[in-house]
């Protein structure tokens, strides 16, 4: 059993026991059903710590989400989805005006998780199709990790729920409370396929840098993908418990749209957060490993600030994220200094950047003017998305979409790179690099190789490569 005891948390709250929540939390939603206070009203119940992926596993829900934040301060598992909003061009200040007009009316603390496609013009591959092109939803239940406390909660749009209290409460009734944290065993795959391959990458990067010759671009981020197939059908929560504790420092997602299909991922990247007034972004690129001793990791720190390549990958990123932000602030800086993000595995170039928001201005403006930055776009924007689209010869999905959460007053959205998408016996992998004059092809081919490895490592599959 590894259920923490609740009176080590911080100015304990009495919590609710699992056998008392449908009475309790019950007649409150009977209550709150009957004279509705808010558009979306969220109920809240305190619960002793416990695993949040283990929970979601265990519910009957097939409809879920995960959610950590960088800094593992809050964690959400989520299930179902009362209000389920949809986009065919997702990431603009129209298409999230119903979303973000509900929520001005809703309860504090009230959110909409989602997320959406890199590329909503681009034709959807077969196992993208149940995702969509980009959707923000209420789900019905959340279990919430906020400092150390642990809540249950509960949303509600008295419009629709004031007829089904009862399939409600039924539906709380049947969540199960499991004690003990997930174990995953990971089957080992029995095939690899690349798209492009090796030679189709070396094209496509010539592609690149002879487009910068002619001056029509000067950055595109190439990707990847890498098709595994397994003997049976993979969990994604297990596979993301395993990602999860290799992957310190990042974010962590999953959304599952449907039984058996799940996208997941461990990001270092925010694209954005909003709270109190202020926004912050960053820009992140350029690439090198961690080394084996310190010594080692020192000369490729050093290797990275002073590589002329690598800080033109990551200028275009800071210089456009700036340049976006700016009609939204009143004021706006960067750091002065590049530095950079070390991950377990691996490090980049960053340079945080913060503003003070104009007023008024939507978290869909936000979602406008900085999705896709030039760290998985390219500079220009047009053109680099026209070389994608043209080029790449798969979906990209919402692989480099944001991905995260929206409230009244706050938001919060990762890129969603070093993901992967389960889809029943077959794992896709996603992974790019940013191409500039400069890079050498077979390197960036490597460089992708390293970003995926997190994965193949938690799987085990170099074991496994010929
Ligand atoms: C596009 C990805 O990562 C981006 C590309 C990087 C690079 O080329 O150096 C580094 C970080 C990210 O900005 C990815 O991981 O898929
Ligand atoms: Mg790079």
């Amino acid at each position: 059993m590894r259920r923490m005891d609740p009176s080590a948390v911080e100015g304990a709250l009495p919590v609710c026991a699992p056998e008392e929540l449908p009475r309790v939390l019950g007649s409150r939603i009977r209550r709150a059903l009957r004279q509705p206070t808010a558009e979306i009203v969220q109920l809240r119940c305190p619960v002793a710590p416990l695993d949040l992926l283990a929970w979601l596993a265990a519910q009957p829900e097939p409809v879920r989400f995960y959610w950590a934040d960088r800094e593992n301060a809050e964690a959400v598992a989520a299930l179902g989805a009362v209000l389920l909003h949809e986009a065919t061009h997702p990431l603009t200040r129209e298409a999230l005006a119903p979303v973000e007009d509900r929520l001005r009316r809703a309860d504090p603390g009230v959110r909409f998780y989602g997320g959406g496609r890199f590329d909503s013009r681009a034709p959807v591959a077969p196992h993208w199709e149940p995702f969509g092109a980009g959707r923000f939803w209420l789900p019905r239940f959340e279990l919430r990790r906020e400092a150390n406390r642990y809540w249950l909660v509960c949303n509600l749009v008295p419009e629709l729920d004031r007829e089904r209290v009862e399939t409600i409460v039924e539906a709380l009734r049947a969540l199960r409370w499991p004690e003990m944290p997930l174990t995953p065993e990971l089957p080992l795959p029995l095939d690899r396929r690349d798209t492009p391959d090796q030679t189709g990458w070396m094209r496509n990067v010539a592609r690149a840098l002879d487009a910068f010759r002619r001056g029509q671009m000067e950055k595109v981020v190439l990707a990847r993908q890498v098709q595994y197939a397994f003997g049976e059908a993979l969990d994604g929560l297990a596979l993301l418990q395993r990602l999860q504790e290799a992957t310190p420092g990042c974010f962590h997602f999953y959304y599952q749209p449907e039984p058996g299909t799940a996208f997941l991922g461990a990001s270092p990247e925010r694209l954005f957060r909003r709270a109190d007034g202020h926004v912050w972004s960053e820009a992140v690129a350029g690439t090198r490993p961690r080394g084996r001793t310190e010594a080692d990791d020192a000369r490729l720190a050093a290797e990275l600030l002073q590589s002329e390549k690598d800080r033109r990958e990551q200028y275009y990123v800071q210089q456009s994220i700036v340049e976006e932000l700016r009609p939204l602030c009143e004021a706006l800086d960067a750091d002065p200094q590049l530095s950079e993000m070390t991950l377990a595995r691996g490090r980049h170039l960053y340079t945080g950047i913060r503003g003070r928001l104009r007023p008024n201005v939507p978290t869909g403006a936000l979602l406008e003017a900085l999705h896709p930055t030039p760290a998985v776009g390219g500079y220009p924007r047009a053109a680099a998305m026209e070389a994608i689209r043209t080029w790449e010869p798969f979906d990209r999905g919402w692989y480099t979409g944001p991905i995260g959460w929206l409230g009244a007053d706050a938001a919060e959205f990762a890129v969603a790179i070093r993901c992967g998408l389960v889809a029943g016996r077959h794992l896709y992998l996603y992974s790019g690099a940013g191409i500039v004059e400069g890079s050498v092809p077979t390197l960036e081919w490597d460089e992708i190789e390293h970003k995926i490895s997190d994965f193949v490592n938690v799987l085990g599959l170099e074991l496994r490569r010929s």
